[in-house]
Order: structure tokens, then C-alpha cells, then sequence
């Protein structure tokens, strides 16, 4: 397994050993213990799995308030997606600031996204399937979002399309006026 830091604290690419053989392929998509040898140590309590049938199709950027905060490891199992963290702690200082990477499940690379962090993805083709493991609940009443396009973050999405959005990203506030609660 590897893992690769990116320029905001805490956002971390990991990226599978995979072991090709005759017949395919085997991985382990996560191992507790690989990860604390890492220096990573949480326990995940949900796993999500979500389907896209249109490309463009885009969900974010979503949050989970404190104490309900969840860290993230996310990867895409059909089809390509680009996935964005936003830094949304406040005193961070690289608060406002993006990463974003294209997880597809041919290069099978996952982001581990952590609390204070605002998620979202789009995706680059037709049929996507994305998977990823919480380690906090769902809890609807700290469910957040921000706009998907606030000019003030500026996330460079990679196709110019007019995305398919949920009705409640579609009224999503933007950053300055989201009512937030994570500080560094
Ligand atoms: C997130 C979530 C939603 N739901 C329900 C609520 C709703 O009826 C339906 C669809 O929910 P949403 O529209 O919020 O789904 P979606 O827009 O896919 O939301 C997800 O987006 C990505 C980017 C994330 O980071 C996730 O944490 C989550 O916020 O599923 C659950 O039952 N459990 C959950 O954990």
C-alpha cells in the first residue's frame, strides 16, 4: 500500500498493492492495520455505495457537523470519477483550498478524507459506482453542503457540462454563508 500526501493536511492518496495472477487480481482495499503502521487510526462504521447512471453527474460538496464529523476513504469500483476534498476548518490555513484526483476503478486509487473537510465528486462517464467507509454514522440533522461551484473555492471540475445535481445541492449556501463547526 501507498500512500501519498497531498498539499492539505490530512488528505491522503492510498493506493492498493495489487497482486495479478492468471486469473485476475486480488487487493486488500483496506487493513486496519496496515493503516495504523501508517500513522492512520480510526475505526469505520459505515460503508456507502452510491450509482451514477449519467456522466456529469455530481454530488457534493457534502460535510457532516461535529460531533457527527466523518473521515472518508473513497473509491470508485465502476467507471472514473474526479473526487474533491475542500478545507473548510476554520484557522486553517489552507481553509477555502481544493485537491482533487481521479479515482477510477482501473487505477484504483482511493482518498482518505478527514474530518473538516467538505467531499464531493463528478462523474467522467455513464455507470459509476463509488464505495467508501465512514467512521461516523449518518446523521442527517449535521448533514451540510456547499454550493458545488462556489466561485470563492473555484474547483476546476473537469468537464464543462451543466451537472446533474440532487435538489438540495442545486440550493446548496455558498462557504461564507455555511453554518459550520470545524476548527483546526
Ligand atoms: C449519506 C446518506 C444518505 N442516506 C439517504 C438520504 C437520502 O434519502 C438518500 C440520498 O442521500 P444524498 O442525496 O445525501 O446522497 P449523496 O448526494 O450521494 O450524498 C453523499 O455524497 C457524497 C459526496 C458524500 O461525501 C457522502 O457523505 C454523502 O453526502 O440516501 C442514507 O440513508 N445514509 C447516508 O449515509
Amino acid at each position: 500500500m501507498k500512500i501519498t500526501k497531498t498539499h492539505l493536511e490530512g488528505v491522503l492518496i492510498v493506493e492498493p498493492a495489487v497482486h495479478g495472477d492468471h486469473r485476475g487480481w486480488f487487493m486488500e482495499t483496506y487493513s486496519a492495520t496496515k493503516f495504523k503502521e501508517q500513522g492512520i487510526d480510526m475505526e469505520f462504521v459505515q460503508d456507502n455505495q452510491s450509482y451514477s447512471a449519467t456522466k456529469g453527474t455530481l454530488r457534493g460538496l457534502h460535510y457532516q457537523l461535529n460531533p457527527k464529523a466523518q473521515t472518508k476513504l473513497i473509491r470508485c469500483t465502476r467507471g472514473a470519477i474526479y473526487d474533491v476534498a475542500v478545507d473548510i476548518r476554520a484557522g486553517s490555513p489552507t481553509y477555502g483550498e481544493w485537491f482533487g484526483i481521479e479515482l477510477t476503478a482501473e487505477n484504483k486509487k482511493q482518498l482518505l478524507i478527514p474530518k473538516g473537510f467538505a467531499h464531493g465528486f463528478m462523474t467522467l462517464i455513464e455507470d459509476v459506482e463509488v464505495q467508501y467507509k465512514c467512521d461516523e454514522l449518518y446523521a442527517p440533522e449535521c448533514d451540510g453542503g456547499i454550493l458545488w461551484n462556489d466561485p470563492a473555492i473555484g474547483v476546476k471540475w473537469p468537464i464543462d457540462v451543466t451537472p446533474v445535481l440532487s435538489a438540495k445541492d442545486k440550493k446548496a449556501p455558498l462557504l461564507k454563508d455555511a453554518k459550520l463547526n470545524f476548527v483546526m
